[in-house]
This record gives structure tokens, sequence and C-alpha cells, in this order.
């Protein structure tokens, strides 16, 4: 309302509209005042609804290509001065003397008069809304807008034509003819449309002016222009799922009212019913406009939308199976708020992604196309209703009664809920997002962001741990093997790879600063932005591989589980500062901290403020990492860190240079030639000792802690990413559980069994429960993607080069890849 313009538009606009209601009831009760008898009256009355019903149909196409051609302000003054005479003209016929068939026909011409300028007026005002705010602006404007013309003006026309009932009434006799109250609502009317045009002309002098677009397109043919609205309206994904979404959500609501008034005698209830439903769905649509945008907050308009209009279908299929007026009001207030959020969603994202050039083309499509499919929605569910009845279908000694308005209900819900998807699916701005997550994420102020755009080529590898876990160790071991391979690799670690996360580094490590939690995870955050902004994508971009001491996983583990901040809103924050990018592969090296830290102060560099951190959190920080671990498998790599160095490092070179070569054809070249035995380069580093974890684990204690040792570089090799936005795998790992005295076969995550029928699936979180198996899978442990995996009966790694039992021979064949 700050906005001059805007407010001066919006006050035209509620008078205009307080000008339609009243006008449509006068001109209705005044038609009907030149009859006499109450057949006669009655077919006035509703000759005269009809009539404004017509020019929609007849004048609609064109109505847009007009307000696209002409200047907005001038087309808004001269329709408003026009229906002004108009307007004037009905009462002054009667005030002339004219005979009453006479004055009746007048006001039905001047009736399809005005509703066919009106047709013009509209698309011009709709136009003309999205140039005079800024776009973030538009919902909110959309909401005042709906709510004035259909919520606040009504109220106000209704209530003021009986104000002048009243007022006439107790004035008594003596008043002129003309001083009835259907006349002087006319008259109101009248002088409503000239001031709007003093105010539109004088007061909004903004809404003149073309675009250049819009200067070009006037240049053309109407007939051209004509053709070139549908065809923008048909061309465009989104413009033609905005607009059939919205008729479909006007069908629903059509279909409703059409059927109300069986509807209500189906369920038994009566005229009061019907007019409960009929003032529920209205409340709907109020709450729908009106509270829709506070409940779903930052959720994608585009997404709100086709949901809306699931919401409104689905309810409509609700209402077709109530049984109990209760249900049934529930339902139409479901279909009123699902028509209201997607009537809003769709006026604000066609006034923001049209242009300008074609906006009141499209809006007329918008406007002229609800009036007609609500109208045919409720004159023909009304008919149909009608004829069908209620049919009594015996099935058996069953005997059950359909009713056709349910049937109608049914299938209008269906092809809504329909319409809705298929206008979700042409519009989704955040594909790949899971749409049920998102929505309550955006309920609770949290939306989900999808992985930001980019074009992706390197690979990315993140290390993970405790400290002292050797991850600073193993990432130079890494870096100098793919080095020597010629590989362009991009080292670096979080916090402090850059000039600004260097000093983040010293603010949250340097054991004088003590930033709050919150502080701390902002500052962790913030030098993940950046990180990732200024090094990460830029590398991977050119096709490196970008090895990161430490990502996401340390803010989750120690500003989540560590500071007991919680996980969901580090997790938001993180994936917000990294645009959604994940790593093809964590490495994460599992330790005691005991142990870790203990190696770390063997360095003699004294503490940083974590590192003196206690013990328990040292190990909420441990199973934090174990538990991030177990719920994405095939994305990590989990070592048991106290092994030798030089095996670690083995391992996990094997593992992401199988990553590598199944990536080569995205990667930078390899600056000097592969080794002479080509045939080599596919061999995998039959590993000794892999650690997988295979339950998630609680942060608890570490007996529950399921992680195990397991074997198989050529699992390493396939086991990479998950993740959809980024390196896809063709084979799906699984790991092959070994007790010891039973086999099990696990298939990871959603991992499609080639053999269902073989492979047992058990929940990974106890091994107690898994279910036993013979150890001989043969079919499954040929599988080169398989991972074995040991465990001793309470689940705590076996070292396989220590024994010699089943499970050992058949750790050794899956590494073997099936031989003995
Ligand atoms: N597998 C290992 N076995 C024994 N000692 C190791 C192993 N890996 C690394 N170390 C030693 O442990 C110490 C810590 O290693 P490193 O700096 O690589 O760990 P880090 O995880 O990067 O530590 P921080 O989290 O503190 O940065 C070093 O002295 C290193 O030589
Ligand atoms: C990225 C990140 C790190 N931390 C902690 C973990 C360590 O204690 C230090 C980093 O020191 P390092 O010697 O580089 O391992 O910071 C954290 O708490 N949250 C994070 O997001």
């Amino acid at each position: 309302m700050r906005i001059r313009p805007f407010r001066r538009l919006w006050i035209v606009l509620g008078v205009a509209s307080f000008g339609d209601w009243l006008s449509l009831l006068a001109t209705a009760l005044f038609a009907s005042a030149q009859f006499d008898g109450s057949a006669a009256q009655g077919a006035a009355f509703g000759g005269t609804i009809a009539v404004r019903l017509l020019p929609a149909l007849v004048l609609g196409p064109i109505a847009g290509v007009l307000a696209d051609r002409w200047d907005r302000r001038y087309t808004m003054v001269v329709v408003d001065i026009a229906r002004f005479f108009l307007f004037a003209s009905m009462p002054l016929v009667a005030i002339a003397g004219a005979p009453r068939g006479v004055v009746f026909a007048w006001i039905a011409i001047a009736t399809f008069l005005i509703e066919s300028i009106t047709m013009i007026w509209i698309p011009a005002k709709e136009a003309a809304v999205p140039n005079l705010i800024p776009r973030a602006r538009l919902e909110i404007s959309n909401q005042l807008t709906l709510i004035t013309t259909y919520g606040l003006t009504p109220v106000l026309a209704a209530l003021s034509l009986s104000a002048l009932t009243a007022g006439v009434q107790n004035a008594g006799v003596g008043l002129p003819g003309w001083a009835d109250p259907a006349q002087l609502a006319l008259w109101v009317n009248a002088f409503s449309r000239l001031a709007t045009a003093i105010v539109v002309f004088f007061g909004i002098r903004e809404i003149s002016g073309r675009s250049a677009e819009r200067e070009q397109a006037a240049q053309q043919g109407m007939f051209k222009q004509f053709v070139d609205g549908w065809r923008y309206i048909g061309g465009s994904p989104l413009v033609r799922g905005l607009v059939l979404g919205i008729f479909g959500a006007f069908g629903c609501g059509g279909i409703v009212v059409g059927t109300a008034k069986f509807f209500a005698t189906s369920l038994g209830a009566g005229e009061a019913a019907f007019s409960l439903l009929f003032a529920t769905l209205f409340i709907g649509l109020a709450v729908g406009i009106g509270l829709g945008p506070m409940v779903v907050r930052e959720l994608s308009r585009r997404r709100w939308f086709g949901m809306s209009i699931v919401l409104a279908s689905g309810s409509v299929i609700f209402l077709a199976f109530s049984i109990h007026l209760s249900m049934a009001l529930l339902g139409a207030l479901l279909v009123g708020a699902g028509a209201g959020m997607a009537f809003l969603a769709g006026t604000t994202l066609l006034g923001g992604e049209v242009t300008d050039d074609v906006r009141g083309r499209v809006f007329a499509v918008v406007q002229i196309g609800t009036r007609v499919v609500l109208m045919l929605a409720i004159a023909l569910s009304g008919v149909l209703v009608g004829v069908g009845g209620s049919r009594r279908i015996t099935l058996g000694a069953a005997a059950v009664d359909i009713s056709s308005t349910r049937v109608l209900l049914l299938v209008a819900g269906a092809a809504g809920v329909l319409t809705g998807i298929s206008a979700f699916r042409q519009m989704d701005d955040k594909r790949g997002v899971p749409v049920l997550a998102d929505l309550w994420g955006s309920v609770r102020g949290r939306p989900l962001s999808p992985a930001e755009p980019f074009l992706k080529h390197g690979i990315f590898v993140v290390f993970e741990g405790g400290e002292g876990a050797g991850k600073s160790t193993q990432v130079d071991r890494l870096t100098s093997a793919l080095q020597a391979e010629g590989r362009d690799v991009v080292v670096t670690r979080e916090p402090g790879a850059t000039d600004v996360g260097a000093r983040i580094r010293s603010l949250v490590l340097d054991p004088g600063g003590a930033p709050s939690p919150r502080a701390e995870a902002l500052l962790y955050a913030a030098d993940r932005a950046h990180h990732v902004a200024t090094v990460v994508r830029p590398a991977m971009a050119r096709g490196a591989v970008v090895v990161s001491d430490r990502y996401v996983d340390s803010s989750l583990a120690y500003q989540g589980a560590g500071r007991t901040l919680p996980v969901n809103e580090i997790s938001w924050l993180s994936s917000w500062a990294t645009g959604g990018l994940k790593p093809d592969l964590v490495v994460l090296l599992d330790v005691e901290p005991s142990v870790g830290l203990a190696r770390a102060a063997a360095r003699g560099e004294g503490a940083d403020r974590l590192e003196a951190e206690s013990q328990t959190f040292h190990e909420r920080v441990r199973y934090a990492f174990l538990d991030l671990a177990a719920a994405d498998p095939k994305r990590y790599l989990v070592l048991d860190a106290s092994r030798p160095a030089d095996e670690l490092a083995a391992l996990i070179t094997a593992r992401v240079t199988g990553m590598l070569t199944a990536d080569d054809t995205q990667l930078a070249p390899i600056s000097t030639p592969p080794p002479p035995a080509a045939a080599d380069a596919t061999q995998v580093i039959r590993p000794a000792d892999v650690t997988q974890v295979v339950s998630p684990t609680s942060a608890a204690s570490a007996d529950e802690t399921q992680v195990v040792s397991a074997a198989s570089a050529a699992s390493a090799a396939s086991a990479a990413s998950a993740d959809e936005t980024q390196v896809v795998r063709p084979v799906e790992p699984r790991i092959v559980v070994l007790g010891p005295d039973a086999t099990q076969v696990v298939p990871t995550r959603a991992a499609p069994s080639p053999s269902a029928d073989e492979t047992q699936v058990v929940p990974a979180a106890s091994a107690d429960q898994t279910q036993v198996l013979p150890p001989s899978a043969p079919a499954d442990r040929e599988s080169p993607t398989d991972v074995a995996v040991e465990l001793t009966d309470h689940g705590t790694p076996v070292d396989p080069a220590a024994g010699d039992g089943p499970a050992d021979d058949l750790a050794r064949q899956t590494r073997n890849g099936g031989r003995p």
C-alpha cells in the first residue's frame, strides 16, 4: 500500500468491484420490477444475469488482444466513462417514461454492452498490476485484490443494498418513482465508474506506456496477435499448465456448487445444508487465499499451484464418499481452500512470468475462461445429476443406492487430480526434490533446495573423521597417488582453505575465542559457502579431482551431535551454503577418540578449541559420523583408522581410482600416459580390509555399533555415489554379511536384487535378528559388486588375516570374484 500507483489502483478496483456486485443485484431487481407476476419476474431476473455471461463467449477471444494493443490507462478510462453512461442510461430510460418492455429491453442491451467492454477493462487492469509493483510483492497484491473482490465488496454491496431498501422504506410514501433501491444503486454504480475513470486518468499515469515488445506486437495485425497469443499459451509449458490448472480448479468448484443441492439431499439434509455447503466453500476460498501463503511460506509457487489443485480435486473425491454433513462440510472447506490457493498462486505466477507484450491476452483467457468454466460446470453438473437421479444396483443379495451426484463428484475429482499432477509435472522447478519433504520443510520454514546446477566434470572426495584419525595423512597419500597418474588434483580443507576461511578458522579454533554454538555453526557454514563457491566448484567444473579434508559431515557431527544443535537445521544450513553440492565419496576414518586424540596430542602443537572438548563430546561426534555413513552406505568408504596408514592408503586409492576409471570420459585429461599394461589399469588392488558400516548406530554405546570388517576392492571401485544429481553408478553394490555361523546377503538401500528369491533382505540394524542362510550363495557372491562383511557374534570387526574359518573362505572368494 506504500506504492502509490498500486494503492490508487486498489481503490479503483475496490470501487469498481463494489459497483459490479451492486449492479449485478440492482440490474436484475430493476429488470424484474418491469414485470408483474412471479414467473415473469423470475425469468427477467435470471435472464439479466444470463446476459452477463454472453459477452465472455462472444468477445472474450479478442478482448485480450485489444488490451495488449491499446494504452492500458486510456482503455480503462474510456471503458469506465462508457460504463458511467450505460449504467446511468438504465434509470434514465425509465425516468423518461419509456414503456416497461422498452426499459427491460434496454436493461438487457446495456448489460450486454457493459459486460462486453468490461472484458477489455479486466485484462488491461490485470496486466497493468505487475508493472506497478516489484515482483516479490505480486502475491500479496493479488491476495489483497482477491480478498477485496470476492470477500469485502460483495458483502459491502449486499449491505448497501439492504441499507438503501431500508432507507427507502423508512422514508415512506411521497418519494419520487425513481427513488427505488435498485435505481438508486444503479446511480451509485454509474458515478463510481466516473470516479474511477478520473482517478485512473489523473492519478495513475504509470499505467500508460508500452514496453518495446508490446510496441512491436502492436504493429502486427489483430488476427496475428490473436493467433500468437494462443500459440504462446499452448507452447509454454508453464502457462499451459497454469491455465489448465486454474480451469480445473474452477471446474471442480463449479461442480460442487452445481451439485450442492442434490448432494445435500443425498445426505438426507435440507435447504439449510445446501446453504451451509455453499457458504463453507466460500469460507474455504477465503481461507486459501488469505492464509495459504502463510502456511506454505517459502514453498515453490509452481509446486504450490499443482499441489493446491490436487488438494481441491482430492477433496472433491472426499466429498463423493462423505456420508455425513460434517464430512461434507470439511470436504467443501478443503475444495474452497485448494481452489483459492490455486487461483492465488496461478495469478501470481502469471503476473510474474508472462511478459508484458502478451499479458493482456493471457489474463483475458484466464479471467474469461474461468467465468465460462465455472458457469458451465455449475449448469452442466446441475443438469447431469438432475437427469441421472439415483440408481439402485443389485449385486446378488445386496442392493446399493448409487446417486449420480456422487459419481459425478468422483469422476470430476479424479480428472482434477490428474490435471493437477500434469500441471505439477509441466511446471516443476525443483525436479528431483522429494515433494512431501519439500512441503513439510517449507511449512516449517525450511524448503529443500535443489542442487545448484552447474557443469560438473570432476570428482569430489571428502575425508571425514574425528581428531587425529589420519585424514591429513590419507589426503596426502591419495593426492600423491593420483598425481603420479598425472591427474589434476586439488587438495583443500575445511575450515581455512581460502583467505576468508583462514580468518574464520582462527575465529572458531583459537582457544581464546568462544563463539556460541549457533555462531560456531554459522562460521563453519560461511567458510563452507565461500570454499565451495571459490575453490570446489571451479575445480570440479574444469574436471579436477577435488580432495577435501572435512566437509558437511563435520558440521553435522561436531555442531549437530557434539554441540547438540538440531541436526536437520545444520543440514539445511550446509545445504544452503553449498547449493546442494554433495561429495561423490566420503572416506570416513573411524577411530576411538582416545586413540585419535592421543595421536593429535603427540604432534605437540597443543589442543585447539574443539580438540579440547570432553571425551563424551568426541564420542558423540564419532557415532554421528558412523550414523551418517550407515544412512547412505553407497557414498561412504568407512575404514578402521587404527590400521596401518599404508593399508588404508591402498584401499582408498583403489576405491578412488575405480571411480575415476568409470568416469574418465568426464575428467580432465591425464597429463602423463597410463602405465604400459593398460589392462592393469582396470585391475583393482585387492584390499585386505575394508571396514563397512552395515547398521545405523545409536550414539549411546560402542557395543550397539556394528562396524564390521569387509573386503572387496571390486565393490570399493563400484560402490560410489548414490546421488542422482551427480555420478550415477550403473550397478548397485550389495553387502554380504558374514557371521561366525551364518551368511547373509543384504542388498543395500533400494538395490534391485538380481536374484530376489535367493536374497533375504533384513533390517541391518540388528545382527542378532538377521535370518540365517547357509554360507553358500555363489550366484550372489560372484557379483563383482558385492562387499563381503564379516561379523563376530557381537558384531565387532574380525581381521580376516587372523583366522581361516569359513567366513574367511567366503571373504577370500568374494575378493577373488567368486573363485575359491
Ligand atoms: N594409520 C595411522 N596409524 C598410526 N598413526 C597415524 C595413522 N595415520 C596418521 N597417523 C599419525 O597420527 C597423527 C595425526 O594424523 P593426521 O594429522 O593425518 O590426522 P588428522 O585426522 O588430519 O588430524 P586432525 O583432525 O587433528 O587434523 C599424525 O602424527 C600421523 O602421523
Ligand atoms: C569443517 C568443520 C570442522 N569442525 C572442527 C573439527 C576440528 O576440530 C576442527 C578442524 O580442525 P582440523 O585440524 O582441520 O581437523 O574444526 C567443526 O566443528 N565443524 C565443521 O564443519
